[in-house]
Order: structure tokens, then sequence, then C-alpha cells
């Protein structure tokens, strides 16, 4: 029998703009917020995207979800275009992919119970559900998500950041998705309940054979629970490759200079890591450099990086990069994490 992964999402030529007012007479400045985007997710798998913050990430993973919609290109569920399908189609498929927030307390409604929050995409999307068989999802979901019974007709601001992240989590459970995309589903919470959250999300995802999309800006958190990782840098797409190959063999620069802000022991490793540390700020997406983007900010480019965007090239059986001068860049040994 074939045991090869299915393809469960493919992004095809991906382009999202956003129309900026600059003044009121002004016309209006586009500001390229996703360009050129080419991935696949295969079922069970967890793909974690990286990169600072305004590089594209939220909008890559509301485009996915059509909570956006792309300017171009094709967001394919096994194979069908989501941006083509007609709204109550898409309704009935969002029961398949779902979305956890960064801040679990604001995307809460305070007025309503945790057993209300957990139960309503039910309402709209399994409007043939009675009352009880409702409640007993409900009270299912939040066992799954280690949430006590009696916590059910609790509001929101009675819960710490964590516990309101498994309300999240819960609402989010309950429609059985197959894809839950988490957008900083950790960032808002203390350092002590960020591992705890981590670690229900890998559970879950092993109990219910979930596949997740999993946002962060902090390339350590995006290590501990992805598969493959790519790496954004102003609206595309610089590296993407397996969590092993990102941390061991980094192909390029900005991937290189996002892992200097990861933690390691040894002092003097971390100095000889620093060399590569982001320098400058982000360019705007309205006004992007010519050439490669990430030029401006590299340490190692060239007059001719300036002339032409490089290309996203696949090498070593897989993975992919977007430099000019990726076989040039040798990482010393000793620089890399974990050696
Ligand atoms: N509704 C919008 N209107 C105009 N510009 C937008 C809108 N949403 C996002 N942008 C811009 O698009 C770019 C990408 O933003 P996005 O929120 O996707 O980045 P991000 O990587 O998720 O950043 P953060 O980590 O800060 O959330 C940014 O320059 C942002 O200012």
């Amino acid at each position: 029998m074939d045991q090869t992964p299915i393809n469960l999402l493919e992004i095809r030529n991906l382009k999202k703009t956003f129309a900026i007012s600059s003044g009121l007479f002004a016309r209006p400045l586009t500001l390229t917020a996703l360009e050129n985007i080419n991935f696949t997710i295969r079922q069970g798998e967890t793909l974690g995207i990286v990169g600072e913050s305004g590089c594209g990430k939220s909008t890559l993973g509301r485009c996915i979800l059509q909570l956006l919609s792309p300017d171009e290109g094709q967001v394919l569920w096994l194979g069908q275009d989501l941006t083509k399908l007609p709204a109550e189609e898409m309704r009935r498929r969002r029961q398949d992919l779902q979305i956890i927030f960064q801040d679990p307390l604001a995307s809460l409604n305070p007025r309503m119970t945790v057993g209300e929050i957990i139960a309503d995409p039910l309402r709209t999307l399994r409007p043939e559900l009675k009352k009880e068989e409702r409640r007993a999802r409900v009270l299912k979901t939040m066992e799954a998500v280690g949430l006590l019974p009696e916590m059910i007709n609790r509001y929101p601001h009675e819960f710490s950041g964590g516990q309101a992240q498994r309300i999240g989590i819960a609402r989010a459970l309950i429609t059985e998705p197959k894809l839950i995309v988490c957008d900083e589903p950790v960032s808002a919470l203390d350092v002590s309940i960020q591992a705890q959250i981590l670690n229900l999300l890998a559970e879950l995802k092993d109990e219910f054979g979930l596949t997740l999309i999993f946002i962060s800006h902090n390339l350590s958190v995006v290590r501990h629970v992805s598969d493959r990782i790519l790496v954004l840098y102003l609206g595309r797409i610089v590296e993407l490759a397996t969590g092993d190959e990102i941390y061991e063999d980094p192909k390029h620069p900005y991937t290189r200079a996002l892992l200097t802000a990861v933690p390691i022991p040894d002092p003097k490793l971390a100095r000889q890591r620093n060399i590569d540390a982001l320098k400058g700020e982000i360019p705007s997406p309205i006004n992007p450099p010519s050439g490669c983007t990430f030029r401006t900010r590299c340490r190692f480019a060239k007059p001719f990086c300036a002339e032409q965007r490089p290309p996203l090239e696949t090498i070593d059986g897989g993975r992919l990069v977007a430099c000019h001068r990726w076989r040039e860049i040798e990482v010393p040994e000793e620089a890399v994490l974990g050696v």
C-alpha cells in the first residue's frame, strides 16, 4: 500500500496587496504583503512559519483560511481551489480549517460563558445538532484541552492567559477540523505557561490526527513543534526546509540572522554567531529594495544582488532557498546551534 502522505494544502503563486491611503486627495499606495508564495502541506505535518513582525505571516494564515481574499493565486485544499468556492460551500468547508489567535483573552467574547464560546462554531457550522449533543461535544472538547466541566458556566475574565488559550483551542477543535492555523498562540503568555500550551497542541495533534500551521516570530518556539519551517522576509519565502536543516545548516543569511536570537548556553559560540545578527530596520513593503529584498541588511550582499530577484531554488533533495549566494556562504561548524 502507498504510504506517501497526501498533500492536504497546496499554495500556488499567492499574492496579496493592501491599498494604503496616503492622504485625502493622494492616490492610494500599494503595499505588497505576500508575493509568489508556493508551498505544500502534507497531511499530519506541522509547518512553522517564521519571520519578523510585518513580514506577512498572519496575512498568509488568513489567506489560507479565506478570511482574506488573495489578489492572485490558488489555495488548493485536497485539490479544490478555496479561492473559487461559493460562500455557502466555503462556510461548510470551514469546519475543516480553524484558527487559534495570539491574544486569547482579546479573542474571546467577554459576555459569553465558556460553554457558549466553545459551542459557537457548532451553531453556525453544524446547526442540525441538538442542544444536548452540542453540550456533550463541548464537555468532551473541554476535557481534551484540560478544562474542568465545572468551568462551563464561567466567563473569560475569570481565567488566566493559559486557561483562556485552552478555551480558544477548544473552540477551534470542536468542529473536528483537519487543519488548524495557530497564529502566535503562545506569544502573549508567560514563558512558564508557553511550554504547557505547546505540549497540549502536540498532544492534540497526535490524538486527533491534525495538521498544524504554526506562526511565530520566534524560531525557538517554532523549532520544538515543526516538522518543516518556512521563513518569510518582506512577503516572500526565502527558505523552506526541515527543522533540523534550518537549525544545523541554514542556507539563507536571513535564517542565520533569525537563529542568532535563539539562546545558546555557550557564550563563546553565542558571540561567534552574533556576527550574523540582524542590522537595521526592515524596509517598507510599499517600496521594497530592488533585486534581493534582504540585500540591504545582508552581510554577504554583492552589487549584483541589487539587480535580480533571486529565484526560489530547490536544492538538496527538496529544501528551498532564495539567495544568489547560498552556495558560497559557508556556515562555520562551531557556530551552528547544538554543535
Ligand atoms: N488590513 C491591512 N491593511 C493594510 N496593511 C496591512 C493590513 N494587514 C496587514 N497589513 C500589512 O501587511 C504586512 C504584513 O502584515 P502581517 O500582519 O501579515 O505580518 P506579520 O508577519 O504577521 O506581523 P506581526 O507578527 O506583527 O503580526 C505589514 O506591512 C502590515 O502592515
